[in-house]
């Protein structure tokens, strides 16, 4: 695979008894850009982005990633490998704080065995010295200070979505996937994950892979989209370009006020 690419999936099959959900689909992640999987309900969109996080294997095909091959990692090795991921519907610690739930997030980087955390070991105060001062980073980064000590359970839909955003980024990934990061989220916090999602990949270089369905966003943030439909890649390219496409406009988007928010200038 060549260094540019970070993730490469090479004709990955996906069969669920008699469904097909991932029908020969190919694709390239090049490292350092926003790639959004675009597509209508039953797609395939998160089968994929199951299949990158472990949660599934490919009936066949292949996915490189960073110069291995994926599919012969074990799902618990993913974090480890660099990848984070959001969920669709927020997974949080609720009854812990925000600073308790990044702190989590930084599990993987943990260097330290049990003996060095039960004695409190010079190595283990130095590793915890150094995952506060990275979760400090996160929090000054994502506007979160005044949320520190806060209960998950008691903030608003829309701060939540940006600790878990928070969280996976403590993980210090080379590959975020974000699934679906504006569901739930109003037009004004729409607007403000995308700023997000922008800064991340300038500030931090991380590649970022998206299942997302609100149009102004994907035209927003993404290099190139990948548009699915019935388990097949129906087209690939800029935003304007897959918006050109025929067979996405009458698969996915359907209806002019569709087209017209997906030509919106970015
Ligand atoms: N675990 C599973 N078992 C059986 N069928 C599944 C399973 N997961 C997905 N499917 C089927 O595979 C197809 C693709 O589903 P998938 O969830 O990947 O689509 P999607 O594009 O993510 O849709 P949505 O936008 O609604 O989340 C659908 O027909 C779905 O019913």
């Amino acid at each position: 695979m060549s260094g540019d690419f970070l993730l490469s999936a090479q004709d990955i099959s996906v069969r669920f008894g008699g469904v097909l959900a991932v029908d020969r689909v190919s694709f390239d992640v090049k490292r350092g850009e926003v790639f959004t999987l675009i597509g209508p309900n039953g797609a395939g969109k998160t089968t994929v982005f199951n299949l990158i996080s472990r949660i599934y294997t490919p009936t066949s095909g292949r996915i490189q990633y960073d110069g291995m091959d994926l599919t012969a990692q074990p799902p618990h090795a993913v974090a480890s490998l660099g990848i984070a991921r959001t969920f669709q519907n927020i997974e949080l610690f609720e009854h812990a704080s925000v600073l308790q739930n990044l702190l989590i997030g930084r599990h993987t980087h943990r260097r330290t065995n049990l003996l060095d955390d039960l004695l409190f070991t010079p190595k283990a105060r130095r590793a915890a010295l150094d995952d506060r001062e990275k979760v400090e980073r996160v929090i000054d980064f994502l506007d979160l200070q005044h949320h520190r000590e806060s209960l998950i359970a008691g903030l608003p839909y829309g701060v939540r979505k940006v600790v878990e955003l928070a969280r996976a980024l403590c993980a210090e990934p080379k590959l975020l996937l974000l699934d679906e990061p504006s569901s739930g989220l109003n037009v004004e916090e729409t607007q403000d994950m995308a700023f997000w999602i922008d800064d991340i990949r300038r500030e931090f270089g991380i590649t970022v892979l998206m299942v997302e369905h609100d149009m102004s966003l994907v035209s927003s943030v993404s290099d190139r989209v990948l548009a699915m439909n019935q388990g097949q890649v129906l087209a690939m390219g800029t935003p304007a370009e897959v918006q050109a496409h025929p067979g996405v406009i009458e698969a996915y988007l359907g209806t002019a006020e569709d087209v017209a928010s997906l030509r919106r200038p970015a």
